[in-house]
């Protein structure tokens, strides 16, 4: 059956026509995403949301998701998500990182200009008919010095275009290297640097825990008299009632706002003032950018649910739609040794190794170690997914590590599971063969070779005569057909393991027999 998607924004029809293409089923209400309940109601019937920045995903929301594999977002920001919860269900969060930040871009400059001219008050002046030719005196931007708080994606492009404007450009930006300031051509510079020396501010970060308010009363104090402050990032990142009093006093010139604190913004401490310009989240609003967006996320959203490929969650490593299908039997490997590894694990939990060796440990590990944890976690909590299994695990404070040695041993690729318990190591081994068909080559250091079966038992005994015959009879007497039988032992004589595939359950009783042969030390039923 084909995935269905909802798309609950107001995005560009392009995406519709994406979908469509890639065989999704699409439902494209672009004004649903504002009604919270209607939405919680319906999103039970559908495998993606696409949305932009109206939809807020609650816990509530996603609660109701009971069938939601993806949420893509056509645009950057993410903080309308609530990721963590989105990831403890298992569902992947992608955006489109780079789609609209031209456009954002250029909305930046455009309002900087606005405000050095006055352009819409003087637009209105004009209008009215008043003519007011000396009431509007702007300042020439040529020398100003811009100060970008933020020089990623959209920073980089509005550093970019200011020096084009003949702008002295300085960032204020932990994470930029000297490096990459030099190829940007930009000074990079402290905050209070920044601020002290700015005519114009312009922000371009995210809205985190450290910049929420980076321009609070305290910040905007230390700017020059006269500055002007443009904000296209986020809401929130300037405190606007200490902004207003500074507007008020004069200290400020000029502020240009496109995000709000609360949106949308039908009333704020900055509506009103002269000196003030602002816009409703217009940032990404172009035809080019929104296309860009549309085309993106529908695209990404279809290459995941058709084909498992994933790129640009920020919940999840990338993998490519050509890895897709070579890391599947591997995704697949791992999460069976994880579940026969949980399946065994009995005792208080330590730690869990996932070691890749050979060709294997080139491959996205990350992704099959959460694969692996998955697998370990299932049969404790039924609603674990690879998505969700690294902060579950996490939760539990289950210590999760990961070895690799690309060097090949006896197989061109082996992943191993080891689990540490209170006392006890167990450790299981697979494989992938050209069949790309996973299969189990090593339990506790003895060999064997066994594919997974649905139904299987995992005895260890004492590698004596009779057990094999026993076994079976036991099993014959019972009416239970045995698919396959797999042996292994460390030494003749000594401890030995096997892996039997059966057609259907396992009866408590019959295993009560199994457990009660003289050779059987244990006896274990697993799923897989
Ligand atoms: N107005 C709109 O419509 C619109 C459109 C697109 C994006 N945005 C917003 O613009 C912002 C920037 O987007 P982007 O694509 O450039 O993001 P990005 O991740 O590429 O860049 C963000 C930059 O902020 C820097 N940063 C993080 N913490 C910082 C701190 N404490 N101080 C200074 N710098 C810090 C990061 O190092 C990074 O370089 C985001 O909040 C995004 O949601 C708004
Ligand atoms: O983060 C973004 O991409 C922008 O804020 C754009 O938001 P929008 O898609 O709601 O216009």
């Amino acid at each position: 059956m084909a995935p269905k998607v909802l798309i609950s924004d107001a995005l560009s029809p392009a995406a519709v026509q994406i979908f469509k293409d890639r065989g999704v089923e699409v439902d494209f209400q672009p004004n649903l995403g504002k009604d919270k309940d209607k939405l919680a109601e319906i999103i039970g019937h559908y495998d993606g949301l696409a949305i932009r920045s109206a939809t807020k995903v609650t816990p509530k929301i996603l609660q109701n998701a009971k069938k939601l594999k993806v949420i893509g977002r056509a645009g950057i920001g993410v903080d309308n998500v609530d990721i963590p919860a989105a990831t403890a269900k298992g569902i992947i969060v992608m955006n489109t990182p780079f789609g609209n930040s031209i456009t954002t871009a250029e909305h930046a400059i455009t309002l900087m200009l606005a405000l050095a001219r006055e352009i819409p008050a003087a637009d209105q002046s004009t209008q009215a008919g008043k003519w007011e030719k000396n009431r509007f005196m702007g300042v020439e931007i040529t020398g100003k010095t811009l100060g970008v708080i933020g020089a990623g994606n959209i920073g980089s492009i509005v550093i970019d275009r200011a020096l084009g404007l003949r702008m002295r450009v300085i960032a204020y930006d932990p994470f930029l290297s000297p490096e990459r300031a030099v190829e940007l051509g930009v000074e990079k510079v402290e905050l209070e640097e920044l601020l002290k020396r700015a005519d114009f501010i312009t922000l371009h970060t995210p809205l985190t825990e450290k910049t929420k308010n980076i321009l609070d009363a305290k910040a905007l104090a230390m700017t020059k008299k006269g500055v002007r402050i443009i904000n296209c990032a986020r809401g929130g990142l300037v405190d606007e009632a200490a902004l207003r009093a500074t507007l008020d006093s004069g200290h400020v010139a000029g502020a240009a706002f496109d995000v709000f604190s609360t949106e949308p913004a039908n009333e704020n401490p900055l509506f009103g003032q002269p000196n003030v310009i602002c816009t409703p989240h217009l940032g990404a609003a172009t035809s080019e950018a929104q296309e860009n967006v549309a085309l993106q996320v529908a695209d990404q959203m279809s290459d995941y649910l058709l084909r498992g490929a994933i790129s640009n969650a920020v919940n999840f490593p990338s993998i490519t739609a050509e890895e897709a299908p070579r890391l599947k039997p591997f995704i697949e490997l791992a999460e069976k040794l994880g579940s026969f590894a949980g399946q065994l694990t009995e005792g208080d939990l330590k730690k869990i190794q996932i070691s890749y060796e050979g060709h294997v440990a080139q491959m996205k590990t990350k992704a099959l170690t959460s694969a692996a944890v998955a697998g370990f976690l299932r049969p404790m909590l039924q609603d674990v997914n690879v998505v969700s299994a690294p902060i579950v695990a996490k939760e539990r404070g289950i210590i999760v590590e990961e070895v690799t040695r690309e060097a090949a041993g006896d197989y061109e690729s082996l992943i191993t599971v080891t689990v540490f318990t209170d006392g006890v190591t167990r450790n299981v081994s697979g494989t992938v063969f050209a069949d790309a068909r996973p299969r189990i080559v090593n339990i506790k250091g003895i060999r064997m070779d066994a594919e997974f079966g649905h139904s299987m038992i995992y005895i260890t005994n004492l590698d004596k005569p009779g057990f094999i015959g026993k076994f079976s009879g036991t099993m014959g007497d019972a009416g239970i057909n045995i698919a396959t039988f797999h042996v292994g032992r460390e030494a003749p004589g000594g401890n030995a393991v096997a892996l039997i595939e059966i057609d259907g359950e396992m009866p408590p009783k019959v295993l009560e027999a199994v457990r009660a042969l003289p050779q059987v030390q244990s006896a274990k039923p697993l799923k897989f």
